[in-house]
């Protein structure tokens, strides 16, 4: 019997499912069968609770974050998956974490802490990059990006341990406007994919700020438009950050559909080694699956 949970940051949904030792057969056509919001439970993603010594992976965060895209996918990071799986494990009892404290999780891209303050988990995906450096911030973008009936706009390759493309626009009713129904073609095309984030600055940029301001949508590898992606957040707030330069904050609210994320990105306009986003995690509900005949 396997359970599972049912839940969400900032409207990214997830459904958890709890295999400690490591025993579930999950395949590319469960994990799409869970996924589905008519024919299985409905998610953005969905993620086993496992053991990291039982799934063979790096055992310096005890617990591995084993996410999958909604098609079945693997993916290295989910932000917003991160703070629901360490809200699942508190609420399991399958770690401590005081307010104020933190614990390694491991993911496919790498062991990461995350940590409470009340209500909100924050996780630090530490290192990031701009790719192209300087001279690719200037030029506006490294790779083009084009929405159905728009001509290619620049966008910028960000560098988690997942990979993004932000694309700026001048303003919101052009950004509520965009079809997400269909992939964005970006080009040349990156190997694995990308996740591909529209933002529109919310802040007067021609003066110093203490906090910048995003809106965003997003249209994410192997889910396409969901109401919210942290990664996502954190890969806009870095690109809007390197195309302000010396006027850019460090530190950045990031509204998406689902609700508000806050991202922390210290270094210098082109990389840096910490990059922090804190948020909401939020429990929906928890059952049992039942044996399923997946076609
Ligand atoms: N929604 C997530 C990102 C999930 C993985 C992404 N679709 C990928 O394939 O890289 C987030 O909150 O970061």
């Amino acid at each position: 019997m396997t359970t599972f949970v049912k839940g969400h940051g900032t409207e990214n949904d997830f459904v958890l499912l709890d295999d400690p030792e490591g025993t579930l057969d999950l395949t590319p056509e469960l994990i799409r069968h869970l996924a589905d919001r008519r024919a299985g439970l409905g998610a953005d993603g969905v993620i086993r609770v496992v053991r990291s010594a039982a799934a063979g992976q790096d055992a310096a965060g005890e617990w591995f974050m084993d996410y999958w895209n909604s098609d079945g996918s693997a993916a290295e990071m989910c932000g917003n998956g991160s703070r629901v799986f360490v809200a699942h494990l508190l609420r399991r009892g399958w770690i401590t974490l005081g307010d104020g404290d933190e614990v390694a999780i491991t993911t496919r891209g790498g062991v990461l802490p995350v940590s409470r303050r009340g209500d909100l988990f924050s996780i630090d995906l530490g290192a990031w990059q701009v790719a192209g450096g300087p001279a690719a911030v200037t030029a506006g973008g490294d790779v083009t990006v084009t929405f159905p009936g728009m001509p290619p706009l620049p966008g910028l390759s960000v560098a988690l341990s997942n990979p993004h493309v932000v694309v700026v626009l001048p303003d919101v009713a052009t950004l509520e406007a965009l079809d997400l129904t269909v992939p964005p073609v970006v080009e040349p095309a990156p190997p694995h994919g990308t996740n591909v984030e529209i933002v529109v600055p919310m802040h007067d940029q021609s003066i110093q700020n203490e906090l910048g301001h995003l809106r965003m949508r997003v249209h994410e590898r192997g889910s396409g438009e969901t109401r919210s992606c942290g990664t996502g957040t954190v890969a806009a707030a870095i690109a809007a950050r390197a195309w302000g330069g010396d006027l850019a904050p460090d530190h950045w609210r990031v509204d998406v559909p689902g609700g508000t994320l806050y991202v922390d990105a210290e270094g210098t306009s082109s990389e840096g080694d910490s990059a922090k986003l804190t948020g909401p995690a939020v429990i929906v509900a928890e059952g049992e699956l039942v044996d399923v005949v997946v076609s």
